[in-house]
């Protein structure tokens, strides 16, 4: 892999190693741009199948954080961490101590949070080295876990493409097929079933299966059956990429919206679910809630205001949907463009009175 070459495809900014042998720690921090504020975005840990994956892994994720900060008009930019090894073996406190501290040492140009593989209890003990660590537990008076969150931002977004879709924004009667029921989806399942949607649900996790059926009466099917079932929306909530040549044929639903990242293999899927007529909620703005609630940490959090926030999501949606019939070009578009015009225009009010920090006109010594 040609890094720099990598880097400079995307205009990455930075992309940091990070070893200690003792912990067993092997991390990756990308930071892909800070114009609209420090990098925010969480830490995964994974088993990746070679260092190269889990750095294109980390490039990619970062990458998406900063469309989806700059979306959510949050005034941070984008990047990511991934930590690689099994998340139910490899962890431990040294660990997490060792990655807080090399946080520490990038002095607030990259703060973390929770991603899949990683949890509260793991920002606990970042915290214990650094504070640029958000996702907290609620006793030192943070946000704890922004699971339920996101799940409730998805459940707004995926109100306002039915409303595109189906007339009206009402999920009462609407199928939902959801793929994966973890942390977002199990919540994004209680709205639904509370609105009195009829639930389709699939997971590689039989229990996490057994609970969607039990509590909300869910219909559960296998992994693979979840693309080509009958349906009105399905809700990608588990990997990336299921949105591809092989999945396309078989989607049955007027709407896609979920909250896995990266739902689309490559741009072209999404101009192929465009043509087919199908509303895609864009990934990175239907799933920014838990960003936007762990964000709101950096001004002392406040549960009501990161939630009406959240709640903006159903706006953001639909404002994609209409810039993208507007301009007659699919959604995934319509949201890079209402992201990137986001950093354009800030990029542009950046101050100009800043001099190492200090401003020109104030007296120094
Ligand atoms: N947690 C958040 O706040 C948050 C925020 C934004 C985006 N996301 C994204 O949403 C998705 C879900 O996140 P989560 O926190 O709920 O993760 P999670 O690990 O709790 O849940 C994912 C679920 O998907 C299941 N799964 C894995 N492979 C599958 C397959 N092939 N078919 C069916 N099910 C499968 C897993 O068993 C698991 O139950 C991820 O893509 C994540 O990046 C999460
Ligand atoms: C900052 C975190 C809450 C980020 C979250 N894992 C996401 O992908 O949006």
């Amino acid at each position: 892999m040609e890094i720099f070459s990598y880097l400079e495809k995307y205009d990455y900014e930075q992309l940091v190693f990070c070893q200690d042998q003792q912990s067993g720690l092997k991390a990756i921090i990308a930071i892909h741009d800070t114009t609209l504020g420090p990098a925010l975005g969480g830490t995964r840990m994974w088993t990746y199948a070679s260092e190269e994956a889990a750095i294109e892994d980390a490039l990619r994720l970062a990458r998406g954080m900063t469309y989806k900060n700059a979306a959510a008009g949050l005034n941070l930019g984008g990047g990511k961490t991934v930590i690689i090894g099994d998340p139910r073996k490899d962890k431990n406190e040294e660990m997490f101590r060792a990655f807080g501290r090399y946080i520490q040492g990038l002095n607030g140009r990259y703060i973390t949070a929770e991603d899949v593989g990683t949890t509260v209890a793991d920002m606990d003990l970042i915290h214990e080295e650094t504070d640029y660590v958000t996702g907290i537990s609620p006793a030192f008076g943070s946000s704890g876990n922004p699971s339920p969150v996101t799940a409730y931002g998805v459940y707004r977004g995926m109100k306002a493409a039915a409303k595109e879709a189906f007339g009206s924004d009402s999920l009462e009667g609407k199928v939902v097929a959801v793929q994966g029921v973890g942390n977002v989806a199990y919540n994004l399942c209680r709205h639904l079933n509370e609105e009195g949607a009829t639930l389709i649900v699939t997971d590689i996790n039989k229990e996490a299966v057994q609970k969607a059926v039990d509590e909300f009466g869910a219909r559960a099917v296998d992994p693979d059956e979840i693309y080509s079932i009958e349906c009105d929306i399905y809700a990608p909530c588990a990997l990336g990429a299921v949105i591809n040549d092989e999945t396309i044929p078989h989607i049955k639903a007027k709407v896609i919206a979920g909250a896995a990242n990266n739902q689309l293999k490559d741009p072209k899927h999404g101009d192929i679910i465009h043509e087919l007529g199908i509303i895609y909620a864009p990934d990175y703005v239907i799933n920014a809630g838990g960003v936007i609630n762990v964000a709101d940490e950096l001004y002392g959090y406040n549960s009501d205001r990161a939630l009406k926030k959240v709640e903006q999501i159903y706006n953001n949606i639909a404002k994609v949907i209409e810039i993208a019939k507007r301009d007659g070009i699919p959604t995934y578009l319509a949201a890079d463009r209402m992201a990137e015009e986001r950093i354009e225009r800030m990029r542009n009010s950046r101050s100009q009175f800043l001099q190492n920090g200090h401003h020109i006109l104030s007296r120094r010594g």
